[in-house]
């Protein structure tokens, strides 16, 4: 998937992958990151997901990285703030209190520019990558987040009866992705109700990698 296919997505409005509502399995297993008032977590692919909201209101700080500019606008519109827009190198920082969204391509962002963050939650951004892409996406998530504890959410089918993304992301591969730098525990798994797209039988996982 390049840029392209993602700003054509946007532009077209079609975002089926975004929710309309905080994901059930943030509300469920947030807490499974041991997380302390007020802590910084990093949200990498965040499109413009009701997520976001959700952690602000609860006291966390949040930083995200996303391609879409047009996102990012709509984000901060439904968020009701008006972002400060800054330079930051190849990207640029969308900001306000206790919220950074780096807008542009996320193998650019750099974690000087990122900052220190406690967690990363991938919610549908491991799953929107091919294979290849999603061996680099891997190795600069943890290095990038110097291997912050992360809540992963991923999908699995048969990857013969529909094209992704989402991709299907099985457990042999979130071990071999991350099973050098992290503990990996998988914390919940069960259909999507209605399979994906609404046919295809689908199962999603919930995984804790923790610092090894
Ligand atoms: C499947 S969507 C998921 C969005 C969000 N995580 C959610 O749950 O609604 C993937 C998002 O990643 C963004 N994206 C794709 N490639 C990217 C890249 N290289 N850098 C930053 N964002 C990217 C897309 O624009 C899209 O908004």
């Amino acid at each position: 998937m390049d840029a392209d296919f993602w700003h054509a997505r946007w532009t077209a409005n079609q975002i089926g992958f975004h929710e309309g509502k905080p994901n059930v399995h943030l509300e469920a297993h947030l807490d499974r990151l041991g997380l302390a008032a007020g802590a910084r977590l990093f949200l990498p692919l965040c499109g413009k997901t009701r997520d976001i909201g959700w952690l602000l209101a609860r006291g966390f700080r949040v930083a995200g990285a996303e391609l879409s500019p047009l996102a990012v606008a709509q984000l901060f519109d439904e968020l009701g703030v008006a972002p400060e827009i800054v330079p930051a190198g190849p990207l640029e920082l969308h900001r306000a209190p206790s919220l950074d969204i780096f807008v542009g391509d996320i193998f650019t962002l750099s974690a000087d520019r990122l900052g220190a963050v406690d967690a990363v939650y991938d919610r549908a951004a491991l799953v929107a990558l091919p294979a290849p892409m999603r061996r680099l996406y891997a190795a600069h998530l943890a290095a990038m987040t110097a291997r912050a504890p992360q809540l992963l959410v991923c999908f699995t089918y048969d990857q013969t009866l529909a094209e992704g993304p989402p991709f299907s992301v099985a457990a042999e591969e979130v071990r071999a992705l991350y099973g050098t730098a992290y503990r990996v525990d998988r914390l919940d798994t069960g259909p999507v109700p209605g399979g994906l797209r609404g046919k295809v039988p689908a199962q999603e996982d919930v995984w804790l990698l923790s610092r090894a």
